[in-house]
């Protein structure tokens, strides 16, 4: 199968040396240095260093020779953007000749506070069939070709067809879903749960409270991903628990940095500079709270990081607000909203 990669960041990089075993891979960027230098080093060194792109990979900068591979019904097209970059890189895809499109990227839009599929049916309408490929998935593991779930959610049986037969295989396995509103809720707010959990693990309060902002984090995702259209089961897989749980764990996660390095006491600025990659919880989270008090569900972590973040509150007061708030039955609160 003939697959176009649209980004050459982390992700896209380590998707493209996953596919390039089986598939005709094209692997574009809009940074003419990063192409070239990747081009004579077969390294990322930006993107995602330290791992060999494979020479069927090919790379490009001309934006109509990536778009003119991954066109036609039996080719697959994936955008591997921050979510910054899906609106512009899809609308350039309009009256292109694809037909079968999914992304990787996991926020809400800032400014609009539309999930990417929104942005999408904004940018292409019912032109391609789309979708979205989501799950627990730290680009270094997946490339080094370490085993990996992950789930496609579209509403097109076909795509989700295709999705399934060009990328699983090998140690990666795709499942499919139709709930694309609960996969990508999923997806997006589980960085700002992982924040708060760099937050709390970087100041010391131990496992405990790890397991118990997961636990109560999951709460938060599946009550605003109820409310906005998702299915309760959807926050139980691959993109709710799954991934909540990859993020707020796993070092490998810049969502999580963000809030080991702020409980050194760094400022937000200074974190972001110095992770040189996308970290959307940030990018998201007052979204998030917005969506969140416009849908009448609480989510106090959210609102806690929120504060952190933005309202410079520090990690152990805010704590103390969230300890201190009101008892109820946990059973309440899972999936309804908290009165
Ligand atoms: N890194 C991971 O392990 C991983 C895994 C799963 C999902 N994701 C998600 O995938 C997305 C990308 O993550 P990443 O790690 O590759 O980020 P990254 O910071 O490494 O790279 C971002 C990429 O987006 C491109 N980009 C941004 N705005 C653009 C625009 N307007 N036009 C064209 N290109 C644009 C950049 O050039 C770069 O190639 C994020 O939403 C992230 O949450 C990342
Ligand atoms: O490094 P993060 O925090 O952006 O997380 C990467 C992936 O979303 C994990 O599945």
């Amino acid at each position: 199968m003939n697959i176009t990669v649209l980004g050459a960041g982390a992700w896209g990089t380590a998707i493209a040396i996953h596919l390039a075993k089986r598939h005709s891979v094209m692997l574009w960027d809009r940074n003419k240095k990063v192409v070239s230098e990747t081009v004579q080093t077969r390294q990322n060194m930006t993107g995602l260093p330290g791992f060999t792109l494979p020479e069927s990979i090919i790379l490009t900068s001309r934006f109509e020779d990536a778009v003119a591979h991954g066109s036609g019904s039996d080719a697959l097209t994936i955008i591997a953007t921050s979510v910054s970059g899906l609106r512009s890189v899809s609308g350039r895809l309009k009256d292109s000749g694809v037909i079968n499109l999914i992304w990787l990227c996991k926020g809400f839009e800032e400014n609009t506070g539309l999930l990417p599929n929104q942005v999408v049916a904004q940018t292409l309408g019912s032109q391609v069939d789309m979708g979205v490929l989501s799950g627990p998935s730290f680009a270094q593991e997946v490339a080094a070709g370490l085993p990996c779930a992950l789930t496609v959610a579209s509403m097109s049986m076909s795509l989700r067809k295709i999705v399934v037969e060009a990328a699983n295989g090998g140690n990666m396995r795709i499942y499919s879903s139709d709930d694309v509103t609960g996969v990508e809720v999923g997806g997006a707010v589980k960085n700002i749960l992982a924040i708060a959990t760099g937050m709390s693990d970087g100041v010391g309060f131990g496992m405990n409270a790890r397991a118990a902002l997961i636990t109560r984090g999951l709460a938060e995702i599946t009550r605003l991903g109820v409310a906005l259209g998702g299915r309760p089961e959807t926050f139980m897989g691959l993109t709710g628990m799954g991934d909540l749980i990859l993020t707020c764990t796993g070092d490998l996660s810049r969502n999580r940095r963000v809030g080991l390095e702020m409980a050194k006491g760094k400022t937000l600025e200074t974190v972001i500079a110095e992770l040189g990659h996308v970290a959307e919880g940030v990018r998201c989270a007052q979204t998030v709270r917005m969506l969140a008090a416009k849908a009448g569900v609480e989510m106090p972590i959210t609102n806690a990081v929120v504060g952190v973040l933005f309202d410079k509150v520090s990690i152990k007061s805010t704590v103390s607000q969230l300890l201190a708030r009101h008892v109820r039955d946990e059973a309440d609160t899972l999936y309804l909203k908290e009165p």
